[in-house]
């Protein structure tokens, strides 16, 4: 697979100073990748968005995407890089939510008809039809989220990116979210870029984790791979999802399971354990 996004020891000094390295690893992303971006507050996985999007502009550090300096080439990455920001109400512009879907495809000069027809299959997608009257201050948290969702994807962008798109939404509308993602990357093939603090969410919805911690790319891999290392993940003040602590503990113990990478495996793991399948053993036994 192709690297769409590549950083290369970036640094960002904001103008009040403040100065932020994001060097070791490099973070690269793959065309059809789910990626998500993990660390604790003030780690730089906004600065290292902003970057990727061409809002900031690096001191030093390569930053590529599509094979293009984002700063650059603003006009043509912003044309293949739907983003959510982590705060929706600064990006959710139209008196309606039909309006705000329907921004950029008029921008684009797109007749009324092509426009329609983009906002109508986006929100049947996404499953807001019944909002599209709506006037945006007045929906919900997780309302908010999907309409800003809908004007990130009308125009279909290779590369979507969103900051913290788990952040406030109860338990349904978090699994809502994490079907629409999975689908946007299955079905239309849209790379994925996450940040989120809810770790037991990524499972679901990365191939590959970065884990940020102190001006530093310090871990990348799978969840399986990168959740088992427990002592790096707290380094970098994070937890990792109970499920997979508890499968990483029972490897330990010298059982041969593998790590889960979602409830039913881990239930069809567990089930198999108490059946007594000979295959799962704990080899120190
Ligand atoms: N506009 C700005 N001006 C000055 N400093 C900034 C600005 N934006 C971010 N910073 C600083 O840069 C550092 C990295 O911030 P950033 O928002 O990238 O972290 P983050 O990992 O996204 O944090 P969080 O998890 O809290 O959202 C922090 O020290 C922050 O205070």
């Amino acid at each position: 697979m192709e690297n769409i996004i590549e950083v290369q020891c970036l640094k960002h000094v904001y103008p009040d100073k403040t100065e932020v390295k994001l060097c070791g690893l490099d973070f690269i992303v793959k065309q059809g990748e789910r990626v998500a971006i993990l660390g604790p507050n003030g780690a730089g996985k906004t600065t290292l968005l902003s970057h990727v999007l061409g809002l900031l502009s690096p001191v030093e550090g390569k930053v590529e995407v599509m094979g293009l300096t984002p700063y650059k080439n603003f006009n043509t990455i912003r044309k293949n890089i739907g983003v959510v920001f982590q705060n929706v109400d600064e990006q959710i512009i139209g008196p309606r939510v039909y309006d705000d879907i329907a921004f950029t495809p008029r921008n684009e000069g797109l007749s009324k008809e092509e426009v329609h027809q983009k906002v109508m299959a986006v929100a049947k997608t996404l499953k807001i039809e019944g909002l599209l009257n709506k006037i945006p201050h007045y929906l919900s948290g997780g309302q908010k989220k999907k309409v800003a969702l809908a004007g990130a994807m009308v125009m279909m962008p290779k590369i979507l990116i969103m900051d913290e798109p788990f952040d406030s939404l109860d338990p349904k509308s978090k699994g809502g979210m994490v079907s629409i993602i999975n689908h946007l990357n299955k079905e239309h093939g849209v790379t994925l870029v996450v940040t989120t603090h809810d770790i037991n969410v990524v499972p679901s919805v990365a191939d590959t984790i970065y884990i940020l911690k102190e001006g530093s790319i310090v871990l990348r891999g799978t969840p399986q791979e990168v959740f088992v290392q427990v002592d790096v993940l707290k380094e970098a003040n994070l937890e990792p999802p109970i499920l997979l602590e508890l499968f990483a503990r029972l490897k330990a113990k010298g059982y041969n399971v593998n790590i889960p990478n979602d409830l039913d495996e881990a239930e069809e793991t567990l089930l198999s354990m108490l059946k007594g399948d000979s295959k799962i053993v704990n080899s120190s036994s």
